[in-house]
């Protein structure tokens, strides 16, 4: 049931649905620092794994394993969220609901890790990709550099970013 202020009267559309959905995953990785870190591991294996020789199935375990975790720290943060505005002070229950999502976060990542070593642990290919990348004039600097743009994104996040470049234009 969505209340009359958010539809005023009007049909909500399929479209906005997925645009509610799109805000929640945005505004998590907006505000979650660990949203962010699991994102761009994810970025980073789907990515690298095309130049590994992993087969479609062994793809597939490692979108389901990304999805898994990401699909976790999302209810995990809605759930920190909720609790938060519910109660504000000390209460143990709140303590362990959100002990018990952090929880789940943790045993999804975990399991997640254990897909991607077992898919990706091939020493032979790792390395040739690695001598690829590091010898190579051109894939080295871009490396270094998406390496030092993700540590950017994962611990100032966009809104610092954006704020950055804002305060430079009013300048
Ligand atoms: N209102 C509360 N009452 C009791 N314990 C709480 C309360 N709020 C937080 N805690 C305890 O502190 C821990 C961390 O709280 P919270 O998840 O809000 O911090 P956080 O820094 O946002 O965590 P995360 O790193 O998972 O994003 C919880 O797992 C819980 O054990």
């Amino acid at each position: 049931m969505v209340p009359d202020w958010k539809t005023k009267g009007k049909r909500r559309t399929l479209a906005d649905s997925f645009g509610d959905a799109a805000r929640g995953v945005l505004y998590a990785v907006k505000t979650e620092r660990n949203m962010r870190i699991h994102v761009t591991a994810a970025v980073y294996v789907l990515f690298f794994s095309r130049f590994l020789g992993v087969t479609r199935g062994e793809y597939a375990a490692l979108l389901l394993a990304v999805a898994l975790v990401i699909t976790a720290e999302g209810f995990n943060t809605a759930i920190e969220m909720l609790c938060d505005f519910a109660q504000k002070s000390y209460n143990r229950f709140i303590g362990r609901t959100k002990d018990i999502a952090a929880g789940a976060v943790l045993v999804s990542a975990v399991f997640a890790a254990f897909v991607g070593v077992t898919v990706l642990w091939r020493p032979a290919e790792l390395w040739a990709l690695a001598q690829t990348i590091f010898t190579s004039p051109v894939y080295c600097p871009l490396f270094v550099l998406a390496a030092a743009l993700a540590l950017l994104f994962i611990f100032a996040g966009p809104e610092k970013i954006a704020g950055w470049f804002e305060r430079k234009k009013k300048k």
